[in-house]
């Protein structure tokens, strides 16, 4: 199975001069973080041998190289999910092949819905921890035979979310004056692909968690393991419904409607987080 990651990390390398030490994963209607790379490099996900395609709309299907502020990034422009019918092997594919390329840094975004009593539509969620509600009952990326080159039969996830990076980002989020729309939470991964009943919302809101998803978790778990240093977004784009009186539901359209109109400020955000931090080694600078 490494060969497979070997495969692909080799075309990759074959295919394009930039090595990346900083990989984004884009989330529902954040792809235009790609957008700012300089030099790019770009490649459809069919033109890669051994990568998954994508099907959800709002996630383009490609990978693009470049240069942001002066460091090389590889930026995923649309995620696989396990409600496409991917394995989550598959799903989390990628992330081992970064860490073949080089990849020190992950950058995983995502769009969820809100359970947090504060939180609102627009709000950016910087991850503190997840739940990984498939993970809990075995449906985990790390699954089958272990493959010790990348990581331990039993890592630690206490720590999965880098504590320098968050604070880091909490800091240039109140330098560009958007503190106002930041929050820290939990997110939980969910299966997916239907949004969540009202009793499940309840559920979800009873047991502390703050914005829920039907991603990232396993991209984070396969990042741990392999000792990649992992920062994770949400964007809040909608509010989970908790009451039968609530007569709102949810929709994919206005999902990636909050994910236009907060475009811009994720994409400042990201950027200046990949500037201001230390590549080549476990450091992040501090702000000024
Ligand atoms: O997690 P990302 O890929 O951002 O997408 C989120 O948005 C979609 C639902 O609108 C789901 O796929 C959910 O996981
Ligand atoms: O409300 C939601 N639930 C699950 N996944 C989501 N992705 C965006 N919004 C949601």
């Amino acid at each position: 199975i490494h060969d497979d990651y070997q495969k692909t990390a080799d075309w990759l390398t074959s295919h394009t001069k930039h090595r990346p030490k900083v990989a984004i994963i884009c989330g529902s209607g954040l792809g235009m973080l790609a957008d700012s790379l300089k030099c790019q490099d770009a490649f459809a996900y069919s033109d890669i041998p051994g990568f998954p395609q994508s099907t959800v709309q709002g996630h383009a299907g490609r990978l693009v190289f470049g240069e942001l502020k002066g460091k090389t990034c590889v930026c995923m422009q649309g995620r696989f999910h396990m409600y496409e019918g991917h394995s989550l092997c598959k799903t989390t594919f990628p992330v081992r092949v970064f860490k073949l390329l080089g990849v020190e840094t992950l950058i995983v975004t995502n769009a969820a819905g809100s359970l947090a009593d504060g939180f609102h539509p627009g709000d950016i969620m910087i991850i503190k921890d997840h739940v990984n509600f498939p993970g809990l009952v075995g449906l985990n990326p790390l699954s089958g035979p272990n493959d010790d080159k990348f990581g331990p039969r039993f890592p630690a996830m206490s720590d999965c979310y880098d504590k320098g990076l968050r604070c880091l980002a909490m800091d240039i989020a109140k330098q560009q004056g958007v503190a106002g729309f930041m929050q820290e939470g939990v997110y939980a991964m969910v299966g997916g692909p239907n949004f969540e009943t009202i009793a499940e919302a309840r559920l979800l809101h009873r047991l502390g968690v703050d914005a829920v998803g039907m991603s990232t978790a396993p991209e984070v778990v396969v990042a741990a393991h392999c000792g990649l240093r992992v920062f994770g977004l949400s964007l809040i784009t909608n509010k989970v419904v908790k009451s039968y009186e609530d007569s709102e539901s949810v929709n994919h359209e206005g999902v990636l409607e909050v994910g236009r109109l907060r475009s811009q400020a994720v994409q400042q955000l990201v950027t200046e987080l990949i500037s201001r931090m230390e590549i080549n080694n476990n450091i992040v600078k501090n702000a000024d």
